[in-house]
Order: structure tokens, then sequence, then C-alpha cells
């Protein structure tokens, strides 16, 4: 038996830290996606271990899953309806992705392995299996790896237990119902924070359900945008961790908490009012430059915030200069320090002026993603032959 999940990334359009903080943000998902594929041993095929691969990457990690029954400890009871944290078990999960010798340059992955142990053995408890990663998204960019696979595995571990209840037989993806997907996006957030420490949720929740979402203290509220918005995604390649610069603003919101509490409140103004003009009815072309400038306006504003919270970065204030030579706004996405910058591109904006902007970031050395915003959420496929 063998199944395969995908989960998207995504973009935030505005409100990236303030969320964390309560403030309402808009995000949308983009079709760049994360997979897993979880095989369970036939009785020939079965060597007692639990292993994970992350195929782009070409590492293998392995545990003999009794010893990780003997350092987690035994229980008998059903958790997968109830998304939980490792607490106590916090130390434990660290030595076992200790023991496995991770590249010194890859150490990055040590949380990502961790929350998989813990999302792994909650849900499934203690069987043998192969877990196979792949991803479209850059790793610790800004487009929501962690989340990506954060969905994708607990989609795939709660697709093979008794809390989803799918058609085996049915070819393709298919989508989960309501009450699957909000335990999805439970074990998804619990495997976030073994990552991020101190996550909103927005990531795991619009990898979980799609579309473009506003998100405000754990609440979602789908967005219908009345017209397909179009942005450039630039990686500056710059790498980053989302956990140090979460633990920054929250460091610069300790020394200064009126300011930063002001910050907090502007960037929510700036996301409601950008969720209602997304919102809105489609303008008439007359209308279109003022709609785009509006909403350009918005995350100019946005980006200023955000370089007040401490977490823009020298590569992506030269994507900013870069772009605004085209009279084209840019913000970063996602924690900053480095990672993606979105740029938003006006409809009436030719194709030539497009590759001349790529070709000028290119030349920075950045790289630049084409991707389509607002897809469908986390799929599942099932490959009942093998
Ligand atoms: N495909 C993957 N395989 C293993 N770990 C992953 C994968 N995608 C993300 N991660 C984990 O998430 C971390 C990156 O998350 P983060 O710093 O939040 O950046 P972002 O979510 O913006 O990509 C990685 O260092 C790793 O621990
Ligand atoms: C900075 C933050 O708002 C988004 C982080 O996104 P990413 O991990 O950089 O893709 C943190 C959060 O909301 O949990
Ligand atoms: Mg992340």
């Amino acid at each position: 038996m063998e199944v395969t999940t995908r989960a998207p990334g995504k973009i935030i359009l505005s409100g990236e830290h303030a969320v964390v903080y309560g403030s309402a943000a808009v995000a949308s998902a983009i079709d760049l996606y994360t997979s897993v594929t979880i095989h369970f041993p036939s009785h020939i095929e079965n060597d007692g271990n639990l292993k994970l691969q992350l195929a782009d990457l070409a590492l293998e990690f392995s545990w003999p899953i009794a010893q990780v029954k003997e350092r987690l400890g035994e229980s008998d009871a059903i958790k997968c309806f109830e998304p939980s944290s490792p607490n106590s078990h916090r130390a434990t999960l660290h030595s076992l992705v200790e023991q496995q010798n991770i590249p010194e340059a890859k150490i990055g992955l040590a949380s990502g392995i961790e929350a998989f142990l813990w999302l792994y053995t909650c849900i499934q408890g203690y069987k043998p299996a192969t877990v196979t990663v792949t991803s479209q998204l850059p790793l610790g960019s800004g487009l929501g790896s962690s989340a990506a696979y954060c969905v994708a595995l607990s989609a795939a571990l709660l697709t093979l237990s008794s809390g989803v209840n799918l058609d085996m037989s049915q070819k393709g993806w298919q989508g989960f119902e309501d009450n699957e997907l909000k335990l999805v996006n439970g074990w998804a957030f619990e495997g976030e924070k073994i990552i991020h420490g101190r996550p909103s949720g927005i990531d795991n929740t619009v990898s979980t359900y799609g579309n473009m979402i506003k998100f405000k203290s754990g609440n979602l509220t789908p967005i219908i945008s009345s017209l397909p918005l179009r942005v450039l995604i630039t990686n500056t390649k710059v790498g980053r961790n989302t956990k140090a610069l979460v633990a920054g603003v929250s460091e610069r919101t300790k020394r200064h908490p009126d300011a930063m509490n002001c910050v907090f409140s502007a960037v929510d103004s700036i996301s409601n009012e950008l969720s209602e003009i997304i919102k809105s009815p489609a303008p008439n072309n007359l209308d279109m430059t003022e709609y785009e400038e509006k909403i350009g306006e918005l995350m100019e504003m946005n980006q200023g915030l955000l370089q007040c919270m401490g977490v823009s970065h020298a590569t992506i204030e030269t994507v900013l200069r870069t772009t605004l030579k085209y009279k084209l706004t840019s913000k970063l996405t996602g924690a900053g320090g480095g990672g993606c910058v979105i740029t938003l591109l006006p409809t009436l904006l030719s194709q030539t002026v497009v590759e001349k902007v790529i070709a000028e970031l290119e030349s920075c050395g950045f790289q630049n993603l084409t991707a389509g915003i607002g897809g469908k959420g986390v799929r599942v496929c099932f490959n009942i032959s093998s």
C-alpha cells in the first residue's frame, strides 16, 4: 500500500510577522508543491526500520523502529484525533535526530526531521515504513516549505490511519472532507511549532485549504479575488531561518513594546484594506490602473513596516531598487532576512518589460520563479498496486 500527498507553498501579500501578534494577514497558495509518499513494506521488504528519504537532497535517515519505540515510550492510545506537542519528548526527538549525523551545511533540516518523527509516531505509532519527500519549493526561502512539508506529511499519515476515510479505488488526485482538513491542519501546526518555535498558523492553513485567505488570530476567511493577481517571485538565494527571524522580532517587541504594537496595528489595517480591495468587484479597464496602484501602495507600506521590524536585508533592498526602476512595487514575503521577494505585475505591463526586469534581477545573482497563485490546497493520490 502506498499513498502520495502534495501540499502547496504560499506567498504572503501582507502581514507576515505581525500575524504572529494577532494582526490580519493575506496569503495565497502557489502552484509549487511538496510531495510525500508513504510506503509500508511487505513482509519480505520489512527490515524493521523507519526511513525518511529526502529525495531532492539525496539524503536518507533511518531508525530501527524498536529503538524509536523504546526511546519515546509505548502508548496504546490512538492519538491521531488529537494533535499534540512533544513537550517532554523534545530532548528524545533531538537525540534521535542527532544520531543521524546530518551534514553541518544541512543542519537546518534537524528540526524538520524532529517534526517528522513526532508526526509519524503520534499518527502511525511504531510501524516500519519508507517515507519519501520531494519538493518544488526552495527550502528556507519564505515560500512556506516548512508548512507544505508538515501539511503533506500529516495528510499522508492521516490517510493511512483511522483519522481519514477516503475512496482508495479512486484514481488521480482527490481532496479531503472539511473535518479531515481540520485534523490535517491541526497536526501540521504542531509540526510547524517544532520547526518555527512560534508560528501563527497562516502557512499551514493556506497550504491545507489553498486559494487566497485572510488570516487573523487562528481564523481564516476565504478571499475570492475578482481579478487574477500576477506576481513575480525573486529568490535572493540568501538562506535564513524563520525561527531566528521570528525570535528577532520578539526581542525587538520586548525592547519597544509601544512602538512595535503601533507597527502591528498598522499592518492589521493594511491587510484588512488589501483584502477588501481584492474582493471588490472587478474594475473596468479604466479603473484597473487605480486598483493595481492601491494594491501596490499597500504592499509598499507593508514593506516599510517590515523594515521597522528589522527583517529586511541588503539583497531585498537591491530587488526593491531594481524593480522600482521599472516603476514596479515589491515587498519581501515570508520571514524575510533574505529569502524571496514578490513584485506586483500590473495587467497592462508588457512581456518585454517583464523580461527586462527578470534579466536585470538575474544579473544580480537572483533567481526568478514563476508560479500561479490561488490554487488548491492539500490533495492525495492512492497507488494501490504497490
Ligand atoms: N522538503 C523538506 N524536507 C525536509 N525538511 C523540510 C522540507 N521543507 C522544509 N523543511 C524544514 O523546514 C525548514 C525551513 O523552514 P523555514 O525556515 O520556516 O522556511 P520556509 O518555510 O520559508 O521555507 C527546513 O530547514 C527544514 O527543517
Ligand atoms: C514570519 C511568518 O509570519 C511567516 C513565515 O513564513 P516562512 O516560514 O518564511 O515561509 C511567521 C508565521 O506567521 O508563523
Ligand atoms: Mg516556514
